[in-house]
């Protein structure tokens, strides 16, 4: 696979002084999802639009299918389809003109075939005729999504596709992204939604304060910073750990009715069999056993707050 996407040492500062981006360097795999996760002001939206062409940046390079979003900003913006984070439409403009006049901007010849079809997807077809102020919120996003496909993009953005939005939008709309990704397109995704990216993403990025720390394959980041935890829930409570069980790496939880036991399955040993061995010797009695993995939610906060350090 080779990047249809490369970003080179994107920085941005807007004229109030606040630095969005400090030298971002990203390349993106053509046909891959990547989800960028980052918290509130990280950059991820400043991001988008600088690729998009909506935010100049202040240093730095983008290009797009091997066309810089500067120079070459037609045949690079042609490439995109962005559905932002907030609704901007024409207010009185109908459904299937909205759409339809998308298309024509990017300069591609009419299909109304393909605007159909895109509409009937999006459960818009009855709608069409509708103006987009008698639509509710969550038809308006539909639209947004219609408009960023009118023009068959290769890359697709999506910034917080599924804030706010009901379950059958939100629904809908990883179906679309699946069915997208077949037809090879590539998707960059912001969502708060972390387990949806744990769900859909090829690989994720994570954002904070401007700068990217880390893009990793999925699997692979869970695998290098996922940790397993076994919870031994005690048939007597315990203030703290006994003195018999000091050497293991053992914390007291639940209001002392459990043991946590915290463990990596890709060490040479998860040190189990020592510890059931141990909590028999002590004298321990367990009620019940649990085990659990840690998400790429665990992964991410910690991953955050230790930046934030
Ligand atoms: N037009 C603007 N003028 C000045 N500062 C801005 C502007 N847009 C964004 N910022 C600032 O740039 C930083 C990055 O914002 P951005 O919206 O890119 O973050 P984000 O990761 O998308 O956040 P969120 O998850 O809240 O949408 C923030 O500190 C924000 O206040």
């Amino acid at each position: 696979m080779s990047a249809i996407l490369s970003i080179r040492d994107l920085k941005k500062s807007y004229a109030s002084g606040q630095v969005a981006l400090k030298g971002v360097t990203l390349d993106i795999e053509e046909g891959e999802i990547l989800a960028l996760l980052g918290p509130n002001g990280a950059g991820k939206t400043t991001l988008i639009a600088t690729v998009c062409g909506i935010v100049n940046p202040t240093s730095g390079s983008v290009t797009v299918g091997g066309h810089d979003i500067q120079r070459d900003y037609r045949a690079a913006r042609e490439m995109i389809g962005l559905v932002p984070q907030e609704v901007a439409l024409e207010p009185f403009e109908k459904v299937w003109n909205t759409v339809r006049l998308s298309r024509g901007l990017f300069g591609k010849p009419k299909n109304d075939a393909l605007i159909e079809r895109i509409l009937k997807r999006l459960s818009l077809w009855d709608k069409r005729t509708a103006r987009i102020n008698e639509l509710s919120g969550g038809m308006k996003r539909r639209v947004l999504i219609a408009k960023a496909l009118s023009h068959e993009p290769r890359v697709l953005f999506l910034d917080e596709p599924t804030a706010g939005v009901d379950v059958e939008l939100r629904k809908d709309m990883w179906d679309i992204v699946a069915e997208l990704k077949a037809q090879g397109v590539t998707i960059i995704l912001t969502t708060h939604y972390i387990e949806e990216a744990e769900a859909i993403a090829d690989r994720v990025g994570v954002i904070a304060k401007g700068e990217i720390l880390l893009v990793e394959e999925k699997a692979s980041l869970m695998d290098r910073m996922g940790k397993k935890q076994i919870e031994l829930q005690l048939a007597e409570p315990l203030d703290a750990v006994p003195e018999a069980l000091a050497h293991q790496n053992l914390v007291v939880g639940g209001d002392g009715h459990s043991l946590v036991y915290t463990y990596d399955t890709r060490g040479p040993r998860t040190g189990l069999t020592q510890l059931l061995n141990d909590l028999a010797a002590a004298g321990l009695r367990l009620r019940d056993v649990q085990t659990r993995q840690s998400s790429l939610e665990d992964i991410f906060v910690d991953l955050v707050r230790e930046n934030a350090q």
